[in-house]
């Protein structure tokens, strides 16, 4: 499996120790940089490009996933979700992690590099990239929900038990 890596400075340490421990678990990492620390650098440049090789590779039917790391990974991950077909969830721990996969077929992982370990990191986006997307009908339901969003801009229906008045 390939996976794109992005950062910025704030990610800089732990995108270089997962692009050695991808190599020696059998995947197949391509970096977007940053490649040298520069405390000034912005995470959209690297990450949006990320995110982008993702959702190219997955065009063409490879099996690809992506991380993007920061401070916080919440910056991250809002730039990997401007990519149409990017679906980025934030991992702070290895349930979030896996539910990332499970609920949301998510295909990139945002984890915040001051907020944890570097074993700890390492390990949410080991399980991120080991769990499969469940499949279930309701889950399958609420992402062509999004989906569909990012095609139309047209809301989605309220069921009628939501309708103002209706409770
Ligand atoms: O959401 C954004 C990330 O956490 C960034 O890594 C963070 O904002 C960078 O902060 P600073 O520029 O203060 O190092």
């Amino acid at each position: 499996m390939r996976v794109h890596l992005g950062s910025d400075h704030a990610g800089l340490d732990l995108k270089a120790h997962l692009t050695t421990w991808l190599t020696d678990h059998g995947y197949e990492p391509v970096d977007h940089g940053p490649f040298v620390f520069d405390a000034v650098d912005d995470y959209p440049v690297f990450c949006l490009r990320a995110a982008e090789g993702v959702v190219a590779d997955r065009a063409e039917g490879l099996d690809s996933l992506g991380v993007v790391i920061g401070g916080s990974g919440n910056g991250e991950q809002i730039a990997a979700n401007k990519v149409l077909g990017c679906r980025a969830a934030l991992a702070w721990s290895e349930e979030t992690a896996s539910l990332g996969r499970e609920h949301n077929d998510a295909n990139v992982v945002a984890v915040g590099g001051r907020m944890h370990s570097l074993d700890d990191m390492t390990r949410f986006v080991q399980v991120f990239l080991e769990t499969p997307f469940s499949g279930d009908e309701r889950h399958v339901r609420r992402i062509g929900m999004l989906s569909s969003y990012d095609e139309t801009h047209v809301l989605p229906p309220l069921p009628a038990s939501a309708r103002p008045g209706d409770a």
